[in-house]
């Protein structure tokens, strides 16, 4: 490790004074313009931890659904998954270092993790479609070159189709090819097998109206539309070519003002859906015929894939462990069918894909979904083997669903949830079941629920327990939050410091709206008082 040649380098890529950004829940995030020197020194660390784990690592430079003057960036683990947390700290370190101590920062890592130096290091690079990402790329290569580690860039990718890219590379292309077109090909003839068993009945073509959100799934979509548009036509909106990413649109936007993006255009009963700025989130929604609103979130997404999953394995007549995962924010009710209704055990983590995703490889199949609707399903590598044995093996209705089985298998991105692999999972679904929106909308009613923001001088004094739904510190609090619940029905509340912002955020839900809005402004005023609120005393809402 030439560090003289580093140093040098690093001093272009130089550090603004004091700046400190954290590694977190989702890598760096921040204005574009503070980022130069955190992608010169990541790329850094990606050779590093290539040449640790002797695997191919990836870097992913975007802000998915943060505005347009927005970017970031995040390493991905040689299984696809995201980097390990004793990394995140070594991310953190690196890049809050001053320019002088990168020297000592960079040799504190080799001697901590015992690198072997000698070793080859290989790095995947890919980005979306921000204007500010193109150069910031070209700063991940230029840290990744300085320390003489190798390197593909991809270019414009999806965060789920970089983090395929890399689990297709270390896996000797088991999992897939790692092309584009390799992606591409996986995809759609999974899609294009399932869709292929359903009885036609008359000759309407299904279609999906999908809200890019300005981002790269406009692109990638287009890219793949040929391959599956027998089966599906997609009609895309906010594609890029007018309006700003992320703006008034996308999955974030819908998911949290609970109305439907601009630009789209809804007719009553039509299937429509959103991705997010990076397309590894996505969820679905239509307008009845009074034209009220119905958002289909990740918890009804992964209720519909489960149960689907559940009749497969009945029919094949398989015994196989299946578990949902979810965080606090999961509608109560989608708790209530998954556990009561469908008897599939769920389990609760802490916020952040990454704990999900790592419950979820605790079971035979693992559907983890977050509300917010980024998610996927994990199958151990024994059930997908005998599953694809009995597909060719078996010639009865049994045989039929394990090659239906071993199909979604295919067609799930198992590496990181993927907008556009969950989409044709559900269509396929959808399809194959008959259903429409409307019906997959009954499946449960959603509890009335409000999410609310507080602003409070230092977010850390709020800490938490059992998967973040119950505050330790300050003292007092969740105590004063129960006395608070146990006045509503089906109620439930939690407060937790956000990982991405510099906020405590308030999740309330209640039989009524008025009541979960109500609840959700009381703790809202209580962690105010309690947990030192700064700025405007939160005003009610309703
Ligand atoms: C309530 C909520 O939606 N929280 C989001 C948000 O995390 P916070 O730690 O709540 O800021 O951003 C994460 C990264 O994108 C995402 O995984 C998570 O679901
Ligand atoms: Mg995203």
């Amino acid at each position: 490790m030439d560090l003289e040649a580093v140093c040098k380098r690093s001093a272009l890529h130089a550090k603004p004074q004091g700046l400190i950004l954290q590694y977190g829940t989702a890598g760096f995030r921040t204005n574009a313009q503070h980022l130069d020197h955190i992608m010169f020194r990541m790329g850094l660390l990606a050779v590093l931890r290539s040449k640790q784990t002797r695997s191919t690592i990836g870097v992913m430079v975007t802000a998915s659904h943060n505005p347009e003057e927005d970017n970031g960036v995040k390493l991905v683990d040689p299984l696809g998954e995201m980097l390990a947390p004793s990394w995140e700290e070594h991310a953190t370190c690196l890049a809050s270092a001053e320019e002088q101590d990168v020297r000592q920062v960079l040799a504190a890592i080799v001697e901590k993790e015992a690198e072997d130096l000698t070793q080859t290091a290989f790095v995947v690079i890919a980005r979306d479609t921000r204007p500010s990402s193109e150069k910031l790329s070209q700063s991940v290569i230029d840290g990744v070159t300085v320390l003489g580690g190798q390197f593909h860039d991809y270019g414009l990718l999806t965060t789920p189709q970089l983090h395929y890219m890399v689990y297709c590379r270390n896996s000797g292309g088991r999992y897939g090819q790692a092309t584009v077109e390799g992606y591409c090909q996986k995809l759609s003839k999974a899609f294009v097998d399932l869709t292929n068993q359903v009885s036609c009945s008359g000759d309407v073509k299904r279609s999906v109206k999908v809200d890019c959100a300005n981002g790269i799934g406009a692109l990638k979509l287009r890219e793949m539309e040929h391959y599956f548009s027998r089966g599906l036509s997609v009609l895309l909106f906010n594609d890029g070519t007018q309006g700003r990413l992320n703006h008034l649109c996308g999955a974030d936007f819908v998911k949290s003002q609970q109305k439907p993006p601009q630009g789209i255009e809804m007719k009553s009963g039509e299937r429509c859906c959103s991705f997010d700025g990076d397309a590894d989130r996505i969820v679905y929604y239509y307008c009845d015929a009074d034209g009220h609103f119905h958002l289909i979130d990740g918890d009804k997404i992964a209720t519909l894939i489960s149960s689907f999953l559940k009749e497969l394995l009945l029919e094949i007549g398989e015994s196989v462990n299946l578990g949902v995962v979810q965080t606090a924010y999961a509608n109560g009710s989608s708790t209530r069918y998954l556990e009561e209704v469908m008897k599939v055990p769920v389990y609760c983590t802490k916020t952040g894909v990454k704990h999900l995703h790592h419950k979820a490889q605790e079971f035979d199949i693992g559907v983890y979904f977050e509300a917010n609707g980024h998610g996927t399903a994990l199958f151990s590598e024994a059930v997908e083997v005998k599953i694809k044995r009995l597909a060719q093996e078996l010639d009865d209705g049994k045989g039929k669903a394990a090659r239906t089985l071993a199909s979604i298998i295919d067609l799930f991105n198992q590496a990181a949830g993927d907008a556009i692999s969950d989409m044709l999972v559900i269509e396929a679904i959808l399809a194959l079941k008959g259903l429409t929106v409307q019906q997959w909308d009954a499946i449960y009613v959603d509890l009335p629920n409000r999410q609310l923001k507080v602003k409070v001088a230092d977010r850390r004094v709020i800490s938490t327990t059992d998967a973040e739904r119950q505050a330790v510190t300050p003292p007092g609090l969740q105590e004063a939050i129960n006395d608070l619940v146990k006045k509503y029905t089906l109620a439930r509340a939690f407060v937790r410091p956000s990982g991405t912002e510099d906020i405590v955020r308030v999740y309330a839900e209640a039989n009524s709206q008025e009541s979960a809005d109500r609840l959700a402004y009381e703790v809202s005023l209580l962690v105010f008082q309690l947990a030192g609120g700064i700025g405007e005393r939160p005003q009610p809402t309703f």
